[in-house]
């Protein structure tokens, strides 16, 4: 079946919102509404109502207040902007309440997320494996505004949720027994690399991915949007990936 043609509303134009327009006109889809931090004013409930899907990539301060403005239209959404966990219950309730439409993920390559399911099964492997230590590195160029990286935070979530001994993370700290220890390096050019390891005095387990572009988060966050784009709910890429992966 062919793929509508959507009319999507850009919200942030920045490094993943230029590359999601780029590979957005390839398939024949239409940027009918670009908001950056100078026309933040056009962000209006009409302006939205002439697009079919709105795509998120801004900072950590301005997603919240991006998102509910979509709900509030009407607009499905699609949520790329990290650094906003500590409100992700609630604005899901308000997605909810307002019978909404959002899509949020930390990471939208299929590769992560192929890499969050081996994540997934390891963290369940090593569950009573106490003799190993683990950790979890993140390395991004040194624009990003938020650490931990909101994969780094899925990763320990994942771990969290497959074993009864760790409750919660710190970075750059030494971690209690029962926190995972997460380390945050900023260095250019990198995309996004993310190691998963488990350290004992005899061996070292170690699993990694590492983005070599932008062009896998891009292609999943466009993808996220023809799949969301006339539905209602929340949504995650394990939905739009699930006859994948
Ligand atoms: N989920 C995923 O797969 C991925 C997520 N990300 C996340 O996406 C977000 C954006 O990343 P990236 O594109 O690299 O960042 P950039 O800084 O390159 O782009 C963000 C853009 O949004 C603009 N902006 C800020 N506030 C607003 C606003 N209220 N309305 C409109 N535009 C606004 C910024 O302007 P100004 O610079 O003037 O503030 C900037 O141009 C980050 O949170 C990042 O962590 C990134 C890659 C993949
Ligand atoms: O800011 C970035 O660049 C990235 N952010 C996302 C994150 O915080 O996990 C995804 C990717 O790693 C790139």
């Amino acid at each position: 079946m062919s793929q509508q043609k959507l009319k999507i509303a850009l919200i942030g134009y920045g490094k993943m919102g230029q590359a999601i327009e780029t590979l957005a006109i390839a398939k024949g889809h239409e940027i009918v509404l670009k908001i950056t931090i100078d026309n933040a004013a056009d962000l209006t409930a009409t302006n939205l109502q002439q697009c079919d899907v709105a795509i998120e990539f801004t900072n950590p301060e301005s997603a919240v207040a991006n998102i509910k403005t979509c709900i509030d239209a009407g607009l499905p959404v699609v949520c790329g902007s990290t650094g906003w966990v500590a409100s992700e219950e609630a604005v899901k309730a308000y997605c909810t309440n307002k019978q909404g439409s959002l899509l949020y993920a930390s990471n939208f390559s299929i590769g992560v997320n192929i890499f969050f399911e081996i994540n997934k099964k390891l963290a369940a492997l090593m569950a009573k494996q106490h003799q190993y230590q683990v950790s979890i590195e993140e390395v991004h160029h040194t624009h990003k505004k938020d650490a931990p990286s909101g994969t780094a935070i899925s990763l320990a979530q994942q771990i969290i949720a497959n074993r009864t001994d760790k409750h919660s993370w710190t970075l750059n700290e030494t971690p209690q027994p029962n926190e995972i220890a997460m380390v945050a390096k900023r260095i250019d050019p990198a995309p996004g690399t993310h190691f998963v390891k488990y350290q004992s005095s005899i061996d070292d387990i170690e699993i990694i991915h590492t983005a070599h572009s932008r062009q896998g988060f891009a292609t999943g966050a466009l993808t996220a949007a023809e799949f969301v784009y006339n539905k209602k709910g929340i949504f995650t890429m394990a939905d739009v990936l699930k006859d994948l992966i």
